[in-house]
């Protein structure tokens, strides 16, 4: 079952003499191989630290916590990133820009592959391009859909929303569920992150023909859907049956999917997989119930919500919009008593490093430079921090990853914005799912956190009083 192992070259074997090939011989393991390897260590650290340090205080609760949507309280444990209010993410200690040193890419592309983040979320180690090339060509394999889902996606109103239809083909497909199907016939607790981690794999696989079946039939009904090439990457295959031939939207496509891929555990797509897979749950259930998350505005689906928002202030100010008309928008939006959004954010307190990510990408190719929207994009961002500060209520001025991602697939002519957060869907898999072989490999227990009422807590500040 976990026999997969990477493509070698011969002529690698060579040069196995020196220290620096060394290190690199040792790193062209398998993913399970590499994983049977760390999670010991990790079991051990638990270990220690329950042992140890069980009693540690790591802050106090106090009522806003449990009124104030447990902001800032730190009550999970979240292996693969961290995320620092100022610096913004880290996946393994590792910045976006030291990630975009560091991981492999497609043949001939600049962009993060997708499967270079899950290999380094799952792993914690920056895969060698081997690694990454025999984890696409896994996913390639497994990357088809089972006909009754395929049934279960065509059947469904093109009038649904797009992330409605994603949830429920992902909770139909925990039919094909191996650790479901293990854990019905009775199998140790040690043994639950193996299963799990196929169940994972498998998910990530179909995501992008799940969510290309939905494209097609809601966007471009009766049109062709070309299967999955076995030669092409995670996201080469998603853009090709999105029927997308732009390399740069692919390459788009690849950056946005693997940098939105985790973002610690407090999220709130991420929370609900952790807490869903708490119960047992396999893996599509978890993350069905996740994608709901995902599909709300104040989290994913603000990337719909900006471009809707940036289109219609497009719409009544035209395409030569000043500084000053984008801050008569803002305050008008802010007045009617809506959120700006892709602004804002629940922990960052700095523009967020995944909007300059994706900016970066934009400023290095002219055609973005010159597009309407993108400039719009710019220029909003040149004046919303200083309206959000006169307003006074946001923590955090600043732009979140929202702020931008859409409009750049708008402009590659991918303009279906109530598709936008599908995509988001897809990228979220990578450290939901991630986290999930770890909570298996951990043995980490049923979430159940202790709620109170407002007398109840009365009750105990008078009690200490
Ligand atoms: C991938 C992601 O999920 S990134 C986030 C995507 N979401 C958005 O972009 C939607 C717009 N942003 C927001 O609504 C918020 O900033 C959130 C939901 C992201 C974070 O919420 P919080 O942690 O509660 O933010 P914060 O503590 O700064 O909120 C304080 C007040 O400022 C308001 N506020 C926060 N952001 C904004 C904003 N962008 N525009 C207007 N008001 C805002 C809040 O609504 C809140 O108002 P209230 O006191 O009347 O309830
Ligand atoms: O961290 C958050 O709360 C929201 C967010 O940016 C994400 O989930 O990507």
């Amino acid at each position: 079952m976990f026999s997969q192992s990477s493509a070698v070259p011969s002529a690698f074997f060579k040069r196995a003499a020196s220290g620096a090939v060394q290190r690199r011989l040792a790193s062209t393991k398998s993913l399970r191989e590499t994983l049977q390897e760390v999670i010991p260590r990790k079991q051990e650290q638990l270990k220690k630290l329950k042992a140890q340090h069980a009693q540690t205080v790591l802050g106090d609760v106090k009522v806003e916590h449990v009124i104030g949507g447990m902001r800032g309280l730190k009550a999970m444990l979240w292996e693969a990133s961290v995320l620092d209010p100022n610096e913004g993410i880290r996946f393994h200690g590792l910045t976006i820009p030291d990630c975009q040193k560091q991981l492999p890419t497609a043949p001939g592309g600049k962009e993060i592959l997708p499967e270079s983040m899950l290999w380094l979320l799952l792993t914690g180690e920056a895969p060698v391009e081997d690694q990454v090339r025999g984890l696409s060509a896994e996913l390639a394999v497994k990357g088809g859909l089972p006909p009754y889902v395929e049934e279960l996606i065509d059947s469904l109103p093109p009038s649904l929303h797009p992330m409605t239809q994603l949830g429920m083909g992902v909770a139909a497909l925990n039919k094909e569920s191996v650790f479901a199907e293990a854990y019905e016939k009775g199998i140790k607790k040690t043994d639950y992150w193996t299963y799990t981690l196929e169940d994972c794999i498998n998910l990530i696989a179909r995501l992008p023909a799940l969510a290309a079946r939905i494209y097609r039939n809601v966007y471009n009904p009766g049109a062709d859907l070309p299967g999955v090439d076995q030669n092409l990457d995670l996201v080469g295959n998603y853009a090709r049956m999105l029927g997308f031939k732009n390399e740069d939207l692919t390459e788009y496509l690849r950056l946005y999917i693997a940098i939105h891929g985790d973002h610690e555990g407090g999220n709130a797509s991420a929370h609900t997989a952790h807490l869903v897979g708490s119960t047992l749950s396999d893996p599509y259930l978890s993350y069905s119930a996740a994608l709901y998350a995902l599909a709300g505005p104040l989290h994913g689906l603000a990337n719909q919500e900006v471009l809707r928002w940036q289109l219609a202030m497009q719409k009544e100010l035209g395409d030569n919009i000043t500084h000053n008309q984008i801050k008569e928008y803002l305050w008008k939006t802010l007045n009617s008593g809506q959120v700006i959004p892709g602004y804002g954010h629940g922990v960052l307190r700095n523009p967020d490093p995944r909007f300059m990510a994706l900016q970066e990408f934009c400023d290095s190719r002219p055609e973005l430079l010159r597009s309407k929207t993108i400039q719009m994009v710019k220029k909003t961002y040149e004046v919303a921090p200083g309206v959000l500060k006169e307003h006074g209520k946001t923590k955090n001025p600043y732009p979140n990853v929202d702020a931008t991602s859409g409009c750049v697939l708008y402009h590659y002519g991918l303009t279906q914005f109530k598709y936008y957060t599908v995509i988001f869907g897809v990228s979220r898999a990578l450290g939901a799912l991630t986290q999930l072989v770890w909570a298996r490999a951990l043995g980490l227990p049923i979430e159940r956190p202790k709620s109170l009422s407002m007398d109840a807590i009365e009750k105990q500040i008078k009690a200490s009083a």
